[in-house]
């Protein structure tokens, strides 16, 4: 099953300060060139593994399939989503990034896994991005997709979740300076919100990227990961039990 929170980053440290809290996927975004997606990629799915965390990378498909990665994340100037779902087969992870829901209808029939809609917010992490979408634009795309998640991107922070109607939300700037202690607030509160879809999607093998792997159980904090702070613990369980009822 797919984590509810996607740390998007270009840096080692914040892959280490995220792991070990919960469920969560890692997105390497790297825009300077392969060579450093790919070694920052290999690098992180060191930690990853063993942490039973999921390693997308953003744009670059051959990095991912070079690493070994559990996917990519693409996005209008990227390979489209069928053509990505092409190359992989139909065991690897895409997302897709969509802003409306016939983009995301689109992105489904092409063989999305899931969906990064946004921008929901302002955010300052990326420029000439359109105006934001908000909650009730996030909301139709997510009402447009029922079976697919939807992963809100842009401006969003732990106390901004309960506004989203969506399965989850990715973070780059919320997380930058307290990886650990961010990452705990934002499982809490994902925990604390059902969102839409959460209790009613049903990923089965049948889903483009989800379900045929094992790393997903891992993905989903099910299995004993170690350095599970006590602190967190209470919202990696509730965020395995959310994700229970899927
Ligand atoms: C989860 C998620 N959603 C959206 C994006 C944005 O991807 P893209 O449109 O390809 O833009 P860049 O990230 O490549 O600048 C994302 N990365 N993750
Ligand atoms: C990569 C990307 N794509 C759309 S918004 C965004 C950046 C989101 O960063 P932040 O969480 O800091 O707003
Ligand atoms: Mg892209």
């Amino acid at each position: 099953m797919l984590p509810r929170l996607h740390i998007v980053t270009d840096s080692l440290d914040i892959v280490r300060g995220v792991l070990g809290h919960g469920p969560v996927a890692v997105q390497i975004r790297v825009k300077t060139n392969d060579r450093e997606a790919y070694a920052l990629t290999c690098a992180a799915l060191e930690l990853c593994r063993p942490a039973g965390a999921l390693c997308l990378v953003d744009d670059r498909i051959g990095v991912a399939l070079a690493a070994g990665a559990d996917g990519v994340h693409v996005g209008a100037d990227d390979l489209p989503v069928a053509a990505a779902r092409r190359v992989l087969g139909p065991g690897p992870v895409i997302g897709a990034t969509c802003r409306n829901p016939s983009a995301a209808r689109a992105a489904v029939a092409d063989g999305a896994s899931y969906l990064g809609v946004g921008p929901a917010f302002a955010t300052g992490s990326k420029s000439g991005l359109p105006d934001p979408i908000g909650p009730d634009g996030i909301a139709a795309v997510s009402r447009a997709v029922p079976g697919t998640p939807v992963i809100a991107i842009a401006g969003i922070t732990a106390g901004r979740v309960s506004e989203l109607d969506c399965y989850g939300v990715a973070v780059i700037s919320a997380v930058a300076a307290d990886p650990a202690g961010a990452t705990v607030e934002f499982l809490r509160a994902l925990a604390a919100h059902p969102g839409l879809g959460v209790s009613d999607l049903s990923l089965g093998a049948s889903h483009p990227g989800l379900g045929g792997s094992d790393s997903w159980a891992a993905a989903l904090g099910e299995s004993d990961s170690s350095g599970v702070s006590d602190s967190a613990a209470g919202a990696s369980a509730s965020a395995s039990r959310a994700g229970d009822r899927q």
